[in-house]
C-alpha cells in the first residue's frame, strides 16, 4: 500500500482537477437534456453518464492501493467519499447502460405526461394540472385529473421499476451494501437512522392527527360526509396538492378566522406585477441581507426561469445545478407568479447558496452535511420570508398583524404547509426500503403504496386501484430516483435552524413571527455551518448551528404550540383513523 503522503496528495490533486473537468461535462449534457428532452440529447447525457461512472470506478479502485492509515482525517474521509460511489460501481457495461437508460427513461415519462381534459386539450402537470388541483372544488374534476395524472405517469413506468430495483440492488452490492435502501442511508451515518426518525415521526405524530382531524370536519362541510368514509380517512384528491403532500391551498377554506387576514400574497404579487425574475431577485436580496454570497452573473445568464414557451419538452420539476467549476451555478424551475412558487425559490436558491459557500471544498466534500442539510437551508430561511412582519417589510401585505386570531391563522398557513408534509416526507422511503429490501415484491407495489398512505396520512384513494396501477411513479422522486427521506429531516431541522439563527441575531418573541432579516450576525452562523459541506460529520455542522449534536423537534413542537392548543379545543374527541384502507 502506497503510504508516501506527498503521492497521496498527489492523487487527490489528481482526482480533484480530472473529476472536475468530466463532473463539468456531464453536468453541462444533463442540463441541455433536462431543458430540451430529446432522444438526442439523451444519448449524449446516457454517453457522458458512462464516461462518468467509468472515471469513478478506475479512481476508487486507485484509491485502494493507498494506506488510509497514514493519512489525516480529513484526507481518509476523502478517500472513503472517492472509494463510495454507489450504481456507478457496476463494472457489467452492459448493465450500467440499461441502468442508466431506465432511470433517464422513468424521468422522461414523468416529465413529458399528459391528461386529457377533453378530445382536443391535453395538459401537463406544471402548470395546468397543478392548478387544477390547488383551484378547482369540483370533486369529480379533481377525481378524473388524480386518476388521469396516475394513468399517465405512474402506469407508463410501472415495469420499468423493478428491473431499475433489481439493477441498483445488484450494483451497491459490489460495494458491500447490502441493498440500494442501505446505501442511501449510509449518507447519514448514523447506526441508528431509521430508530431515529421513528422517533421523531412519533413525536409529531399527535400534531398531524390534530391538524388531520380539524381538515377533515371543514373538508366534509365542503363536499358532503358521503365521501368520507367511516374509517376517518380523507380523499386523496381533494387537499389541494395531487400528492396531498401540502394543503396550504385550501387556506381560504381552512382559516380558523375567515374576516382576518389569511397571508396568502399571491393576489398581491399579481397586482404588483412580480415576474419570475422578480421573485428570484426578491430571494437574492434577502440572502445577500445576511451577508451570504449573492447569485453569481452565471447564475443570471444561464438559469431557466420558466417554462419555455418554445413548446420544448422540458423536466419542469425545480432544481438547483452546480457545475463544479466554481463559477457556474443555475436553477430550473417553471415558475408560476404565487407564494408556492416564491417559496420554491428561496428552497433552490438555498441549494445554490451552499454550493457557493463549499465551492472551495474538494470535490468529495461538495455536498450537504448530510441529504437533510442540503434541503433545510432555504426553507429555514423562508421560515423567515413567509412571516407577516416580512411580507409587510417588502410591501407584499398592506398591514401586519398584532391580534391572537390573525396569528391563529398565520400559524394555521404555516401548518397546513409544514405539519402536513410530515408523514408524507416520512413514508415515501418506507416504501422504498422496503423495495428494496425485497420485502416489497411487484405484485405488491400498488397496495402496499396504499397500505402506507392510509396508515400515515390518514387518506385513501378515491377510485379503486388495480394492479396496473403504480402510483409510487406518479411522484417526482421514484422515477426521478432521488431519495425522500431528506426532507422528512429537513422539515424537522429546518425549526431547529430557524430557532438557533432567531437566538443568535437575539430575537425574543415567539418563534413564528421570527424575521433575521438583514442580520449579518445569524448570516455568519449560517455560512459558518454551509462552508464545511460534507467535510465532518453531520453532528459536528449540527452543533456549529444549534449548540447540540441531535436532530430535535422540539423547535417545531414550540413553533406550532398555539395552533396545537387551538386545534385540541376544536376538535375534542373527533380525530384519528383506522390503520388500514377504507373497503369500497
Ligand atoms: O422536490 C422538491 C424541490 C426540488 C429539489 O430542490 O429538492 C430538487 C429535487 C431534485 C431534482 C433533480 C434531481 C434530484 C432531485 N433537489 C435539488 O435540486 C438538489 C438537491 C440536493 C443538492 C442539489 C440540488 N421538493 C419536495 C419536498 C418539498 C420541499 C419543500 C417544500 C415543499 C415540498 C417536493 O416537491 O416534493
Ligand atoms: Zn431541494
Amino acid at each position: 500500500l502506497i503510504n508516501d503522503s506527498q503521492a497521496i496528495q498527489d492523487f487527490l490533486l489528481d482526482y480533484n482537477t480530472r473529476a472536475g473537468l468530466i463532473a463539468y461535462d456531464l453536468t453541462e449534457a444533463t442540463w441541455n437534456f433536462n431543458t430540451n428532452l430529446t432522444d438526442y440529447n439523451q444519448n449524449i447525457t446516457l454517453d457522458k453518464q458512462l464516461k462518468w461512472d467509468q472515471f469513478l470506478q478506475e479512481a476508487a479502485s486507485n484509491a485502494t492501493g493507498y494506506d488510509t492509515s497514514v493519512m489525516s482525517e480529513a484526507d481518509k474521509r476523502q478517500f472513503h467519499i472517492i472509494k463510495d460511489i454507489g450504481i456507478s460501481a457496476q463494472t457489467n457495461e452492459t448493465k450500467l447502460k440499461r441502468l442508466n437508460k431506465i432511470l433517464s427513461d422513468m424521468e422522461s415519462i414523468y416529465s413529458t405526461a399528459k391528461v386529457c381534459l377533453n378530445s382536443t386539450n391535453c395538459v401537463p402537470l406544471d402548470p395546468d394540472l397543478t392548478k387544477i388541483m390547488a383551484e378547482s372544488r369540483d370533486y369529480q374534476l379533481l377525481l378524473d385529473v388524480w386518476k388521469g395524472w396516475s394513468d399517465a405517469s405512474g402506469r407508463k413506468m410501472k415495469d420499468l421499476y423493478p428491473e431499475y430495483v433489481e439493477l441498483s440492488n445488484e450494483a451497491v452490492q459490489l460495494l458491500g451494501y447490502t441493498d440500494t435502501g442501505a446505501y442511501w442511508r449510509s449518507k447519514y451515518e448514523t447506526p441508528t437512522f431509521e430508530e431515529d426518525v421513528l422517533g421523531l415521526y412519533n413525536q409529531l405524530r399527535p400534531l398531524y392527527e390534530q391538524l388531520h382531524a380539524y381538515v377533515r370536519r371543514k373538508l366534509k362541510a365542503i363536499y358532503g360526509s358521503d365521501n368520507f368514509p367511516a374509517s376517518g380517512h380523507i380523499p386523496a384528491h381533494i387537499l389541494g396538492n395531487m400528492w396531498a403532500q401540502e394543503w396550504d391551498n385550501l387556506i381560504k377554506e381552512l382559516s380558523p378566522y375567515p374576516k382576518k387576514p389569511t397571508f396568502d400574497v399571491t393576489d398581491e404579487m399579481i397586482r404588483q406585477n412580480y415576474t419570475a425574475l422578480k421573485i428570484f431577485q426578491t430571494a437574492d436580496s434577502f440572502f445577500q441581507s445576511l451577508g451570504l454570497i449573492p447569485m453569481p452573473p452565471e447564475f443570471w445568464n444561464k438559469s431557466v426561469f420558466e417554462r419555455p414557451a418554445d413548446g420544448r419538452e422540458i423536466v419542469c420539476h425545480a432544481s438547483a445545478w452546480d457545475f463544479n467549476n466554481g463559477k457556474d451555478f443555475r436553477i430550473k424551475q417553471c415558475t408560476v407568479v404565487n407564494s408556492k412558487d416564491f417559496n420554491t425559490a428561496h428552497h433552490e436558491m438555498g441549494h445554490i447558496e451552499y454550493f457557493l459557500q463549499y465551492a472551495n471544498q474538494p470535490i468529495a466534500f461538495r455536498d450537504g452535511a448530510n441529504p437533510g442539510f442540503h434541503e433545510a437551508v432555504g426553507d429555514t430561511i423562508s421560515l423567515s420570508v413567509n412571516t407577516p412582519e416580512h411580507m409587510y417589510a417588502i410591501g407584499l401585505l398592506k398591514e401586519s398583524i398584532e391580534d391572537k386570531k390573525s396569528d391563529i391563522n398565520y400559524l394555521m398557513s404555516m401548518a397546513l404547509e409544514k405539519i402536513a408534509f410530515l408523514p408524507f416526507g416520512y413514508l415515501i422511503d418506507q416504501w422504498r426500503w422496503k423495495v428494496f429490501r425485497g420485502d416489497i415484491t411487484p405484485d405488491k407495489y400498488n397496495e402496499e403504496w396504499w397500505n402506507l398512505r392510509c396508515r400515515y396520512q390518514g387518506i385513501f384513494p378515491p377510485v379503486a386501484r388495480s394492479s396496473d396501477d403504480f402510483d409510487p411513479g406518479a411522484k417526482y422522486h421514484i422515477p426521478a430516483n432521488y431519495p425522500y427521506i431528506s426532507y422528512f429531516v429537513s422539515f424537522v431541522i429546518q425549526f431547529q435552524f430557524h430557532k438557533a439563527l432567531c437566538d443568535e441575531a437575539g430575537y425574543k418573541g415567539p418563534l413564528h413571527r421570527c424575521d433575521i432579516y438583514n442580520n449579518t450576525k445569524a448570516g455568519k452562523k449560517l455560512s459558518d455551518m454551509l462552508q464545511l459541506g460534507r467535510s465532518q460529520p453531520w453532528p459536528v455542522a449540527m452543533k456549529i448551528m444549534t449548540g447540540q449534536t441531535k436532530m430535535d423537534a422540539q423547535p417545531l413542537m414550540d413553533y406550532f404550540k398555539p395552533l396545537i392548543n387551538f386545534l385540541k379545543k376544536e376538535n375534542g374527541e373527533d380525530i384519528g383513523w383506522q390503520p388500514n384502507c377504507p373497503s369500497y
